[in-house]
């Protein structure tokens, strides 16, 4: 049977990449996706923005939507203080195993919980589930629809304290203009486009960082 690319990407991984070491592990699915396929990572120009975000707030608890093969995952884990803790929610299932092994190669099992479910299932469950009271930092990059409603719901939920931030890839490209217009326009959030492109392209696209003022 044919190899999908998630599968060739971690090909690309274990060919390339030092077991335990997260740098090489990120270079190695950059420099595929450069040179042979295209893949939806935040990639290394979002990404520094993405490292940036993560070293200023030095998170103790974090969730990322949507782990896709794992690579933003594996850039913000390697960033994390001792005791912090990653979880990340994953719907597709093929994405999920190939996310876990690359998540294993770079040594960060013990920083990361890969969870398989969808987003709206899942984020009200959180706090019974997996002993987590509030986010630090949330990344969102799952499906672009999803970012406004779980948004909310993690509002509802508890999950955000005054100084949680929610950090949303692909706000211009694929875009999520009613996410970006709730918090832009919403008082209980501090706004700040970092105007960038699409991972590996010269098309435009963005992070929004949103400070939860409570
Ligand atoms: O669709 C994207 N990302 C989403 C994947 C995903 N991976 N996992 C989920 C999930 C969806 C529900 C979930 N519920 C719970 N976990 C969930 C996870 N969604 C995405 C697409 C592009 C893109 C741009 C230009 C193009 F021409 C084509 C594509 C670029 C990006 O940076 C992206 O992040
Ligand atoms: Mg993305």
């Amino acid at each position: 049977t044919q190899s999908t690319r998630p599968q060739r990407l971690l090909g690309a991984v274990k060919k390339n990449a030092t077991r335990g070491d997260p740098r090489s592990v990120v270079k190695a699915i950059d420099q595929f996706c450069r040179q042979k396929e295209w893949a939806m990572n935040v990639g290394d120009e979002k990404g520094c923005i993405l490292d940036s975000v993560v070293s200023e707030l030095n998170p103790a608890t974090v969730l990322e939507l949507g782990t896709y093969c794992g690579y933003s995952t594996v850039r913000i884990a390697s960033m994390l203080p001792p005791h912090a803790k990653l979880i990340t929610l994953e719907f597709n299932p093929d994405y999920a195993a190939v996310a876990r092994q690359v998540i294993a190669w770079a040594g960060l099992e013990d920083k990361v919980q890969l969870v398989e479910g969808a987003s709206g299932d899942l984020i009200p469950k959180m706090s019974e589930q997996f002993e987590v009271e509030t986010f630090d930092l949330v990344f969102l990059d799952h499906w672009k629809d999803r970012y406004l409603p779980d948004t909310k719901l993690m509002e509802e939920c508890g999950l955000l304290k005054k100084g949680s931030v929610l950090l949303a890839d692909n706000v211009i490209c694929p875009g999520t203009p009613e996410y970006l217009e709730y918090v832009r326009a919403s008082p209980r959030y501090e706004s700040q486009y970092f105007r960038s492109h699409l991972e590996y392209t010269k098309v435009e696209d963005g992070l929004e960082k949103s400070v939860f003022l409570g």
